[in-house]
């Protein structure tokens, strides 16, 4: 049984909302960032990757953001645009805004860390006006990224977004995606993820990002089915908590519990594993698929991701996913791959 429901006779298929930034991924791996030199340029930002992760899966989408009035601004929309990725509410800021950047610094397979350059971001600079109902009312389903939630004006504009999303039947899917640099305080997220949350359909974390929003509930006692159904009693259809290598664990309203499997990976780097597995997920459940399936998908576009060197350009198109799967299945990657 389809839990969401997703109005074919809307034209857009999937927007996103949010951060529209830059990564500058370190060339040479296996190295801390103190002796690393060069870097190449990828468009990042958690909404980005999952934004052109589903336009790589065949499926029309477009982006609600600010972007900097500079090179790099007119490089990620060139980019987004390259990708069949519709801007047209992708705003210029003139206030004299910096694109986000986020320098990876990858030390190991297992120990990256990201450092983020965000004073003054574009991205943050979302107001009301920018958000057009019309735009919002013809999309299937919105993604919000909370980061999106961490600043006025942006803050104010989600949730926005978020009311016109659910005036005009659209699936809302919340990744949560916290990034503690971008808050003044674990309380100001938690509050602000927790009023967003109880507007969407599907939430989507780790468990450390469901623990920070559990901070005020005395009784909390961040067990994964105890997280999950909370959100039932809101608006929440699906709830996943995702547990790294481990894998992930779906509950759904209707009291199932799925566990998902993960794939082996030559891993480069760890980050980007979170957005490709939103991208594959998001699009198993609009073609219609089961929950475990949907959550096969998800992971083996994580593996494909993890073992490339960046998020955004590394997305995998469905015969890429299809493959990996196949091969997996036939236990061609035995000895072959290490996780
Ligand atoms: N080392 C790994 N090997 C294989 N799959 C992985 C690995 N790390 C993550 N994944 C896949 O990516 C999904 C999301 O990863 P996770 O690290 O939990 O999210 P995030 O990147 O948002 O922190 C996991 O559920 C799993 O399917
Ligand atoms: O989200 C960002 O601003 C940086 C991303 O582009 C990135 O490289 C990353 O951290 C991906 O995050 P994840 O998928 O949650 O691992």
């Amino acid at each position: 049984m389809n839990l969401l429901t997703f109005d074919s006779q809307k034209t857009m298929d999937f927007v996103a909302i949010g951060r529209l930034c830059i990564d500058l991924n370190a060339n040479e791996i296996n190295r801390p960032m103190e002796e690393t030199v060069t870097f190449t340029k990828y468009v990042g930002g958690s909404p980005a990757n999952i934004a052109i992760g589903m336009a790589r899966l065949g499926m029309k989408t477009g982006f609600v953001g600010r972007v900097a009035n500079d090179q790099m601004g007119r490089f990620i929309v060139g980019y987004l645009n390259a990708n069949q990725i519709d801007t047209s509410n992708v705003i210029i800021d003139h206030s004299g805004s910096v694109t986000g950047l986020a320098f990876t610094e990858i030390k190991s397979p297992t120990d990256c860390s990201i450092l983020m350059y965000r004073d003054n971001a574009a991205d943050l600079k979302l107001e009301t006006r920018d958000i057009s109902e019309e735009y919002i009312k013809n999309a299937k389903a919105l993604l919000v990224s909370g980061t999106a939630l961490a600043k006025s004006p942006s803050r104010e504009a989600v949730f926005l977004a978020l009311d016109y999303a659910r005036t005009h039947n659209v699936v809302v899917f919340f990744d949560l995606d916290y990034r503690p640099y971008t808050w003044t305080s674990p309380e100001e997220t938690a509050v602000y993820y927790n009023l967003a949350a109880e507007k969407c359909d599907v939430i989507i974390g780790t468990r450390e990002e469901f623990d920070m929003m559990e901070r005020f509930e005395q009784n909390a006692d961040h067990d994964d089915s105890f997280t999950a159904k909370k959100w039932f009693e809101y608006h929440a259809k699906i709830v996943v908590i995702k547990h790294g290598k481990a894998g992930s664990i779906a509950y759904t309203k209707e009291g199932e519990r799925v566990e998902g499997i993960t794939f082996p990976a030559n891993v480069i780097k760890t980050f980007g594993a979170g957005d490709a597995y939103a991208a594959g997920f998001i699009y198993g459940l609009m073609q219609g698929w089961e929950i475990s399936k949907s959550m096969e998908y998800g992971a083996a576009a994580a593996s494909i991701v993890i073992s490339s060197h960046s998020c955004s350009d590394a997305m995998p198109m469905v015969d890429q996913i299809d493959n990996y799967i196949k091969k997996y299945k036939n236990g061609e990657f035995k000895n072959k791959l290490t996780s």
